[in-house]
């Protein structure tokens, strides 16, 4: 028959390297030089100069707030903190031992039931409802935490910043500003990067005019693999097996040989150095020198040696999953909660995207090539073998 069959050259990318799929104007990567910029402001100065909320308000909204329309946003965003009883009553009857990620998935699922904008799609109504999300995130993920392990909820404190308020909710005790300060650019470092693949999931689920709860769901559901935003825990776990610097290299190269993944090297874009994870290996060897406990980032900096020096020429550098898990690690954040930490970040951009695209919609749907048999014919069950 072969009526099926496609003629001609075809164009297709396997996983979409280098397909352009939207216009955006939120973030751009230069994946040569290594450079990312949030809205034309590079991401050094906004580590530098900025904050979480100052970050989001900009990723948003699309340009720096004024010092009235930051206090409001900010005011905004502690106030909406505070989850419904119903959903903290579900989050702490939840089974303690599933991963984290799926408990976030069934929080967000449940918050939306009681979300007082559900069913609004103005303007306004959607970002209320995409603040709340971003501020109620981290609430879901330190209740989820303290319940597992037998402690009482601590509910959000409005005196506390974002970043300093989640260290708060998660330990029971106030963070000193400088542990603040590091969380905090952190959550800046992961809030925005691109049509990267669960942003791209949320993008999709929302092109079908689907709601914005929906999409931030197949967003965590995306970023839960470990090709994603589940490698930083998987680095520490692989950090932990090798156990000291000497074994590093018998370890990479066995990897390599094997053709196993190092976590936390690699990125589609990047072919160099993630402008990110330099940021983030500063602050992992200032708080390994502050808590002289050099254990980790002496074995990741051999790992990032041997990976540059095996790999470096095919464009595999430390991308941003490699650091962070040493930085969270020395914040006291619990190595199963690394993903999440990265999902309370991202669900800014996740949302921004969601905007920007659907203000301007088109539903996703790309096609496969068929590849099958042309014709078969059709058995009946009581004849086949
Ligand atoms: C927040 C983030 O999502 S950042 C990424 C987090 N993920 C990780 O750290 C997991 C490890 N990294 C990877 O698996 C990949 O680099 C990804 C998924 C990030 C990018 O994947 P892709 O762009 O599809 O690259 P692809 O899988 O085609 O790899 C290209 C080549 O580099 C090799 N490679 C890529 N990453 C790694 C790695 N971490 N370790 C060893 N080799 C690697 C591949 O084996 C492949 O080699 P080949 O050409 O000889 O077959
Ligand atoms: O952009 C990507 O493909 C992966 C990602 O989310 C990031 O690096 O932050």
């Amino acid at each position: 028959m072969g009526v099926l069959k496609e003629k001609g050259p075809i164009e297709y990318s396997k996983g979409l390297e280098g397909v352009i799929a939207a216009l955006s104007s939120i973030s751009a990567i230069d994946g040569k030089n290594g450079k990312l910029i949030y809205r034309g402001i590079p991401i050094e100065m906004l580590a530098k100069y900025s904050t979480y909320e100052e970050t989001a308000y900009l990723l948003l909204y699309g340009e720096l707030p004024t010092k009235e329309a930051l206090e409001k946003f900010s005011a905004q965003m502690r106030e909406l903190r505070v989850i419904p009883k119903k959903v903290e009553e579900c989050i702490v009857e939840l089974p303690p031992n599933p991963h984290p990620m799926d408990i976030l998935k069934v929080a967000l699922a449940h918050s939306a039931l009681y979300d007082p904008d559900r069913q609004k799609c103005c303007r306004e109504g959607v970002m209320r409802k995409v603040i709340r999300i971003i501020a109620q995130l981290p609430t879901m993920i330190a209740y989820y935490h303290r319940a597992r392990t037998g402690q009482e909820v601590i509910p959000p404190d409005p005196e506390l910043s974002h970043a300093a308020n989640f260290l708060y909710m998660l330990h029971g005790k106030k963070p000193d500003e400088e542990e603040a300060r590091i969380f905090d650019i952190a959550l800046i470092l992961h809030a925005e990067h691109g049509l990267n693949a669960s942003t791209f999931a949320a993008m999709v689920t929302a092109s079908t005019l689907s709601d914005i709860n929906s999409a931030l769901l197949s967003a965590i559901g995306a970023l839960k693999g470990p090709l994603h935003g589940g490698a930083n825990e998987r680095v520490l776990k692989m950090l932990d097996e090798i156990g000291s610097p000497d074994k590093a290299e018998e370890y990479v190269l066995n990897a390599l040989k094997e053709k196993r993944r190092i976590m936390g090297f690699g990125h589609r874009v990047y072919k160099t150095y993630d402008p990110r994870a330099k940021i983030l290996k500063e602050y992992a060897e200032y708080l390994s020198d502050k808590y002289n406990d050099r254990k980790y980032i002496e074995i990741g900096e051999r790992i990032e040696n041997i990976m540059i020096r095996e790999l470096g020429k095919k464009g595999i550098f430390p991308n941003v999953d490699f650091y962070s898990g040493i930085v969270y690690q020395f914040l006291g954040i619990p190595r199963d909660l690394f993903t999440p930490v990265f999902a309370m970040a991202r669900s800014v951009g996740w949302a921004a995207h969601v905007c920007e695209y659907t203000a301007n919609n088109r539903i996703f749907r790309p096609r496969a090539y068929y590849i099958g048999p042309d014709y078969v014919e059709y058995v009946q069950l009581e004849k086949r073998r």
